[in-house]
């Protein structure tokens, strides 16, 4: 479906959510470290839309993704399903509102009960729900048929299939209950490539035929790149990008989404060897000590350049130097057409020897060579 196409109605809408765990005390009366796993983050996804959500792992992308299911209640914030508040409803009442929203976990393996069949597994949701009745066993067989597997499997159990089959297990039980959103946490992570594509070419067949609405969580991007129509990257709790699919991958704003799309590997060109990005920035900071600032300052190239840039403040922080803008303020969400990035420098030109040199000036160096993003 082209985005022109999509329906301008949020069929899921999340205001400003914030998740922390921890801060409790211990035996011993100490206070606890919080995690700020999501802090502040506001999406949409319209009927029939695919929002891809990358970021590192301890990004915040799970607890996101389970906040709009309420598998995790949001400290505070709001989620809103077809208009509906999911947060207003009382814990205990929120199971039937849910109905709209399902998810598809990674984990193929650990998804489904072993001891269960699989056509129970996939009856299960309506079971649930109060809502089997004598067309039940048709209704799961017609969802065995679209997800690619034979009914006549109803009675076999999850050890007696593949790793591609069982995801089509997850995402038939998924689908049960006829859903408007799928929450899908790295369908494919944990599946061979070849299975890969046919499990995505089979979501997006279901979301052409019933509508769906996708949150596409992955840390593939180029998996994501396939699949979604705008895309949302995070950063140590915070969305720090959210651009459409063309504008992302031909002209990403954000320092962290140019440094993500460089580690993908580049595509071979005429027959040369597959070069691997040559960007690499150490590890993701800690979500219990968050930086001051732009949470991406220590890792950033871009601050790294424009301390040196003639009439930019400077200021000393871990023994780097930095604008001060970037260690002492949050950046704004600034909105370029239809995009949006959290950076103090979002203009600032990015060639692939100023990133390179960026990397070079003292952000822990791999070498250069192929950074720009494709
Ligand atoms: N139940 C929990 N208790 C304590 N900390 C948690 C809990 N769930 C998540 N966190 C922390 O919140 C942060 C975000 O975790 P989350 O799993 O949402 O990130 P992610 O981007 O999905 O990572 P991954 O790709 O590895 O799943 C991490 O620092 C994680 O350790």
């Amino acid at each position: 479906m082209n985005p022109s196409e999509l329906s301008s109605e949020p069929v899921l809408r999340i205001d400003n959510a914030v998740r922390t765990f921890g801060g409790g005390r211990s035996l011993f009366g100490k206070k606890g470290q919080v995690v700020r796993a999501v802090d502040g983050v506001s999406l949409t996804i319209r009927s029939g839309e695919t929002l891809g959500l990358v970021g590192e792992s301890g990004s915040g992308k799970s607890t996101l993704g389970r906040i709009a299911l309420r598998l995790v209640e949001p400290t505070s914030g709001q989620v809103f399903l077809g208009g509906r508040e999911l947060t207003g409803i009382p814990p205990g009442k929120a199971r039937a509102a849910r109905r709209d929203i399902q998810m598809v976990f990674q984990d193929p393996y650990g998804a489904l009960d072993p001891r269960v069949t699989i056509g129970e597994s996939i009856a299960e949701p309506m079971k649930v729900h109060g809502l089997w009745d004598a067309e039940g066993p048709r209704k799961v067989a017609g969802l065995m048929r679209l997800v690619g597997l034979d009914p006549a499997a109803y009675g076999r159990y999850p050890h007696q299939f593949s790793g591609g089959q069982r995801q089509r297990i997850g995402i038939a039980r998924a689908l049960t209950l006829n859903p408007k959103v799928l929450v899908l946490d790295e369908p494919v992570s944990a599946l061979d490539v070849s299975i890969q594509a046919q499990i995505i070419n089979l979501l997006q067949k279901i979301q052409r035929e019933r509508e769906l609405s996708f949150l596409f969580i992955a840390h593939d991007l180029a998996v994501v790149r396939h699949v979604s129509h705008r895309i949302m990257v995070m950063y140590l709790g915070k969305m720090v990008e959210l651009a459409s699919r063309a504008s992302l991958y031909s002209r990403p704003l954000h320092p962290y989404t140019v440094t993500l799309l460089a580690a993908v590997p580049m595509p071979r060109v005429h027959g040369a060897p597959q070069k691997k990005s040559a960007l690499t920035i150490g590890e993701i900071g800690s979500a219990t000590r968050v930086p001051s600032g732009c949470r991406f300052h220590p890792r950033c190239y871009r601050a790294a350049l424009m301390a040196k840039a003639p009439g930019v403040e400077t200021v000393e922080a871990d023994g780097q130097v930095r604008p001060a803008c970037c260690v002492r303020r949050e950046p704004d969400l600034q909105a370029f057409g239809d995009d949006q990035v959290a950076c103090h420098f979002p203009e600032m030109p990015q060639t692939r020897s100023e990133i390179a040199e960026g990397v070079l000036a003292g952000i822990g160096v791999a070498g250069t060579g192929a950074v720009k993003p494709s």
